[in-house]
């Protein structure tokens, strides 16, 4: 099998693909438009942020699996690898710790303006004077939208700094957010009136585009922070700059819409110029500890693919089953049976959603589990327990 890793991969780790038998093809610098030609013929595919587009995916005709070294996957066309029966996975969880720290850094850079105080240090400008003015972030309260994996590494964090903490998340993780001391906020904008900061940590999904916006900033509190580390689409990037200069907001980013691709290149984004700005170059993940993380992660993905033929963490499997009913037909170990018994499924018109065989010791006998859209008729289960030495019983249940 080959694979390809069309981004910036820690070096021990590429020995470790090789040791699974893999063949490596280690491409760096690869663009989101070079893509289509490199994985042509892999079959295994690993990014971080490049974008594997449908080009992509429907150039790599032996493509089998895409593993998004890190945790978003909206730079991923998940659709048309679904489309194509091509598992994406991520590495969820194995970054968060390096988001989180970097989360607190802007939290602190914005309450201490670290980075301006530096600036002018460096302009020969002392200025103890203007830098002398600044919160502190004991007793503030800091509003979390998501408690995922990077939400909840935060929040710990923040604790320490003796912060309240607000939360916001579509699913009620009350339990959770209790245990780690978040009051759970019932909508978004309650969470902004109540926070000092906002700290955000959802995905980039079609959704949750453009969701802080006017109407989000304008419930926030004059010279309040708003951070964002998960993706440049989340907020707007006008309706922030506005936030800024008529209400004083405070602003720390790492992520932006739209992000230059790779790592080098002239950026002119209208925030960065802004007082109340402080900023990041999207490297959230981007340490040694966690990158070392993501690749352990994504060579234990491979190693299980290879094995079982199915990935973990994959983010594209049907979850809710289109199957209502189950044919479960324990039939002798004996070349034809299956096929005998898919034959009568098939003229009776029912399609199979899922199926699954399993074989008992001694390998005489086996069962397979046929999952079905709808009852099959009493005439095909009578059929297949027709067939001859092969079949020992039918049963049908609801699923
Ligand atoms: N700056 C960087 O380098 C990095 C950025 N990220 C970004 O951070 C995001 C979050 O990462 P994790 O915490 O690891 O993911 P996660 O999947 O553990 O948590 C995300 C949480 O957000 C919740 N959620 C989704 N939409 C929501 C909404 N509209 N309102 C409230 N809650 C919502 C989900 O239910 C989930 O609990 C990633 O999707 C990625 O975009 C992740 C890693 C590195
Ligand atoms: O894991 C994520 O979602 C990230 O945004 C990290 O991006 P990167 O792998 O550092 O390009």
């Amino acid at each position: 099998m080959r694979v390809v890793i069309a981004d910036k991969f820690p070096e021990n780790y590429l020995l470790e693909f090789r040791s699974l038998g893999l063949e490596v093809e280690y491409r760096p610098e690869a663009s989101a438009t070079e893509l289509p030609a490199i994985a042509g013929d892999c079959e295994i595919l690993v990014v971080r942020s490049t974008k594997v587009t449908r080009e992509t995916i429907e150039a790599a005709s032996r493509l089998q699996l895409v593993i998004r070294a890190g945790a978003g996957i909206d730079t991923i066309d998940v659709d048309a690898a679904s489309a194509r029966g091509i598992y994406v996975t991520n590495c969820p969880g194995k970054n968060s710790v390096a988001v989180a720290e970097l989360t607190v850094g802007l939290i602190l850079a914005l309450d201490r303006r670290i980075p301006q105080n530096t600036a002018d240090l460096r302009e020969g400008q002392w200025n103890k004077k203007e830098y002398s003015k600044a919160d502190g972030l004991k007793g503030k309260t800091l509003g979390l939208v998501g408690l995922g994996s990077i939400g909840q590494a935060v929040a710990r964090r923040a604790a320490a700094f003796e912060m309240n903490l607000v939360g916001y998340t579509r699913s009620p993780h009350l339990e959770l957010a209790q245990s780690l001391g978040i009051v759970p906020c019932a909508t978004l904008f309650e969470l902004a009136e109540r926070s000092d900061v906002v700290s955000v940590h959802i995905p980039g999904t079609a959704e949750n585009r453009g969701l802080f916006g006017d109407a989000f900033f304008a419930r926030m509190k004059h010279g309040a922070s708003f951070v964002n580390t998960s993706r440049g689409s989340l907020h707007d990037t006008a309706a922030l700059e506005k936030a800024m200069r008529e209400r004083n907001l405070r602003v720390g980013l790492d992520v932006y819409n739209p992000e230059p691709e790779g790592g080098t290149a002239s950026f002119d984004h209208p925030l960065c110029k802004l007082p109340g700005f402080v900023g990041t170059h999207h490297i959230g993940a981007s340490t040694e500890q966690a990158q070392n993380a993501i690749a352990a992660e994504a060579v234990r993905i491979c190693r299980e693919f290879i094995k079982l033929g199915q990935p973990q963490n994959a983010v594209n499997i049907e979850r809710a089953s289109p199957a209502k009913v189950q044919l479960i037909v324990r039939h002798y170990d004996r070349v034809g049976v299956l096929a005998s018994v898919l034959a009568i499924v098939r003229k009776y018109g029912l399609n199979v959603e899922e199926m699954t065989n399993t074989i008992f010791a001694g390998a005489k006998a086996a069962v397979a589990t046929i999952r079905l859209a709808s009852a099959p008729p009493l005439a095909m289960t009578t059929e297949i327990e027709d067939l001859k030495d092969q079949i020992i019983q039918v049963t049908v249940k609801p699923f």
